[in-house]
């Protein structure tokens, strides 16, 4: 279902002017604290209401100044997932999944979605015996009890520590590839982004600097400025080749070579996206030989973008798929980089985090080995 915002608004001493369109599925907003996400999403929920322009989810028209549509908030069947789970304490999690709807819970647990979330076991237990990612999943799971046209994620994973988001988020990803309602996913963390969403809008100061398909978007080097240049990295599409390769890392196939990296919790066989970001890609004119770096992709540089300091982004396609290389303006000069040159890029194995590691992958290429 596709999606159209444009929406100018002023909130006190900020002024938002932000527009974008998106073909649905997870739409991350990504950008620093205070750039405007949470008002985009308020403004698609209901909650607060624009000076001008307008909210559209598919042929349905939720806010148009210039018509004088709004939709009040309780009439958009919106699903709301806040940054803490806001769970009753004095309900169990079936009665805080069925609250104000009985009938409801048994929808979600017919349609899989209790499994999904992983909290078929939890329904008797009290939100004060949950863990953060537990309490966070029964908040989702009641956000999608009401059958929301559309579900609003405000930073899900931020009051949790990095071990528990490492762990929820196969299970939102689960979720997201099964459900077919648009998702507007708010996170300040790349590395989230980079796993759920499909497309990105990039805030900045109450505007959008950029809006695109992720994939595409983060690998223009011309995006590097908004995205912040140690966020920035291209996603390879990769197959599980050998998940415990038995030296503590998994062995994973792209449409250009092999990769070892750290070990993937994940079936062989399994399509993924893994982030690489450009700051810990090596480039090399000629093959490298007794490097210690295990991953050596050939690749060819389709693009060189000059910034405002010492460095430039280099865009290169491995394969079938985009990587990109962040590099000194004196290596890119020394080793006479230009577009069109076939080169070799070097990703140190335990420079890719496993929070850069997942999402749904394109599972439709058979990725080829070497
Ligand atoms: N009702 C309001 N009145 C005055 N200022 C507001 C109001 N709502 C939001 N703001 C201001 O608008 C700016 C954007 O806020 P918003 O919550 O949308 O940012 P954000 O990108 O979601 O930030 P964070 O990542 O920290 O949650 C902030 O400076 C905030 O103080």
């Amino acid at each position: 279902m596709s999606v159209s915002v444009q929406i100018t608004q002023r909130l006190g001493d900020f002024a938002l002017d932000a527009s974008f369109e998106s073909e649905g599925g997870v739409t991350a907003l990504f950008g620093p604290s205070g750039c405007g996400k949470t008002s985009i999403i308020n403004a698609i929920a209901g909650l607060s209401r624009p000076d001008a322009g307008h909210v559209r989810l598919g042929d349905q028209v939720l806010f148009n100044s210039a018509t004088g549509v709004f939709v009040p908030p309780h009439k958009r069947r919106i699903g709301y997932v806040f940054q803490e789970p806001r769970l009753f304490p004095h309900m169990s999690v079936a009665q805080n999944i069925g609250y104000g709807r009985p009938n409801q819970l048994y929808s979600t647990r017919g349609d899989g979605g209790l499994a999904v979330l992983g909290i078929e076991h939890l329904l008797e237990r009290y939100p004060r015996d949950l863990s953060g990612g537990e309490a966070q999943r029964v908040a989702i799971a009641r956000a999608l009890t009401s059958q929301p046209k559309v579900l609003l994620m405000d930073e899900p994973l931020a009051a949790l520590d990095d071990a528990r988001k490492t762990e929820f988020l196969p299970y939102l990803q689960a979720l997201v590839a099964k459900t077919s309602i648009p998702v507007f996913y708010v996170s300040h963390a790349m590395s989230e982004v980079a796993q759920l969403a499909d497309h990105l809008v990039v805030m900045r100061d109450g505007r959008v600097a950029r809006s695109g398909a992720l994939a595409q978007l983060l690998s223009d080097p011309a995006a590097i400025s908004d995205i912040g240049v140690r966020e920035a990295g291209a996603i390879l599409n990769v197959t599980v080749a050998q998940a415990d390769a038995s030296d503590g890392l998994s062995v994973l196939a792209t449409s250009a070579g092999r990769l070892f990296l750290p070990k993937v919790q994940a079936e062989d066989g399994t399509a993924m996206r893994v982030r690489i970001r450009a700051s810990d890609v090596i480039l090399s004119k000629d093959k490298p030989d007794g490097l210690s770096a295990l991953n050596i992709l050939p690749c060819k540089v389709t693009q060189i973008h000059e910034g405002q300091g010492p460095g430039v982004a280099v865009a290169l396609r491995s394969g079938e798929d985009a990587l990109m290389a962040r590099i000194t303006r004196r290596s890119a000069r020394t080793m006479g980089l230009t577009a069109g040159l076939s080169c070799y890029a070097v990703i140190k194995s335990v420079s890719v985090a496993p929070t850069d590691m997942g999402g749904r992958g394109t599972e439709s290429r058979v990725a080829q080995m070497p």
